[in-house]
């Protein structure tokens, strides 16, 4: 899971597609079903392939031992092939969405032009053809987790190649076939509405729980997030990223100064204002989207700044301090308040040797850093580089 939340009008949903119509939403979705999704497809492929070859067994029955028959059993044998290779690709990358969606839409493709070639040396099987393709339809539609868009485009293609063979070989009557044009049509019906429905309620579930969970972790009167967030360790994941990719991250821990003052002399109302105030500067000061802004106290605030070295962190703050200093907020009955904050900064710069095990580390050196400002005199920035490596820490920036 993601720190950040995507907004609400990112979460709506293409009904004609099936899928959420923002791109970066819709991984964001298939990527929370990955294992799930993946153990799912390795039975599904695995199972398909089984009978796919078993059913070479009614090849032999019917055509006898023929090379014609053992023609047949080779390319069911091929298709299993296509699905074991399908399943090892899946397995070689885990974290691949694109790879799970080409290897099914493969393994389908394969499966389904292959069916007509078996069907043609067998006409006097034709009923149980037909129904082995409203099951293979089936596995189309609902089975194999796929996009709806790339089920309906298989479903529909793989309709028109058997129904192209029958109507070749001729082996129907004409009453037949206006039934069995008529089954594959109904067949894809139902497949489509059954898929459709399937995907837009995943989706629905998937847009309540994301939304449920911003609520979760929205302060209500600043509109950042609150501690949730820290407390569901998603600090440490961003931590972890930063060192696998070896960028920047650092924090600013900022705190306004005798908070205490504006609620003695203006009433809590007041502070609850200069607080929203001063939340406002800290979230359009950060980039949306990269930047995560939360309250970490009663009138303390955390930002985590992705790919960001100190001096970057320092830069950010002393223009944050600035315009919080000259800015004065209105608090009712025509007076207003003016307030400044204190600003501790740690940093892990890109590429360290030794990036500390914890988020926690960071937060210590932030707040050490604070109270120096505090201790200081107020109104101020200080900053420092956090490692592992005691010798390696340089502080007072
Ligand atoms: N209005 C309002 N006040 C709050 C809220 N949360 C915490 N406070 C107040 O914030 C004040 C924090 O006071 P202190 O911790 O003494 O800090 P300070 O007065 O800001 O002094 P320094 O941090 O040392 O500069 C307390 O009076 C809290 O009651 C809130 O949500 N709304």
């Amino acid at each position: 899971m993601s720190l950040y939340h995507l907004p609400a009008r990112r979460l709506a949903i293409d009904r004609r597609r099936a899928e959420f119509a923002d791109r970066e939403c819709e991984d964001r979705f298939i990527r929370h079903f990955l294992p799930e999704r993946r153990a799912q497809l390795r039975a599904s492929l695995l199972f398909s392939a089984f009978f796919y070859v078993v059913f070479g067994l009614t090849d032999i029955a019917t055509l006898g031992p023929t090379p014609t028959a053992w023609a047949m059993v080779a390319l069911r044998l091929l298709v299993a092939l296509a699905a074991l290779c399908a399943c090892e690709a899946i397995a070689r990358h885990p974290d691949s969405v694109r790879v799970s969606i080409r290897a099914t839409c493969a393994v389908m493709v394969i499966g389904s032009s292959a069916f007509p070639i078996l069907c043609w040396y067998q006409p006097a099987a034709m009923p149980w053809n037909l129904m082995s393709f409203g099951m293979i339809l089936m596995a189309i539609y609902v089975i194999f987790p796929n996009r709806f868009v790339y089920s309906a485009a298989i479903g529909t293609g793989a309709s028109l190649a058997f129904g192209a063979m029958l109507l070749v070989q001729g082996s129907l009557k004409l009453d037949d076939l206006v039934a069995l044009v008529l089954m594959l049509i109904l067949g894809n019906a139902l497949g489509t509405i059954a898929a459709r429905r399937f995907h837009l309620a995943q989706r629905e579930q998937f847009r309540s729980a994301m939304l449920l969970e911003e609520v979760a972790d929205c302060d209500p009167l600043t509109g950042c997030h609150n501690r949730r967030i820290v407390e569901r360790g998603l600090l440490d994941a961003e931590l972890t990223r930063a060192g696998r990719y070896g960028a920047a991250l650092s924090v600013i821990l900022c705190d306004i100064d005798h908070f205490k003052r504006v609620n003695d002399c203006h009433g809590h109302a007041a502070g609850d204002l200069v607080l929203g105030a001063f939340a406002g500067l800290l979230r359009s000061m950060a980039r949306e989207g990269v930047d995560c802004v939360i309250r970490y106290g009663g009138e303390e605030f955390l930002l985590v700044l992705p790919e960001t070295e100190l001096a970057g962190a320092h830069a950010l703050a002393e223009r944050i301090r600035h315009a919080f200093a000259q800015a004065s907020t209105p608090v009712g009955n025509g007076s207003s308040v003016t307030a400044t904050a204190s600003f501790g900064i740690a940093c892990v710069p890109a590429l360290h040797p030794y990036p500390p095990a914890s988020f926690d580390v960071l937060i210590e050196a932030a707040d050490e850093q604070l109270y120096a400002v505090k201790r200081g005199g107020r109104n101020g920035v200080r900053g420092t580089i956090v490692a592992a490596a005691p010798e390696l820490l340089r502080s007072g920036t």
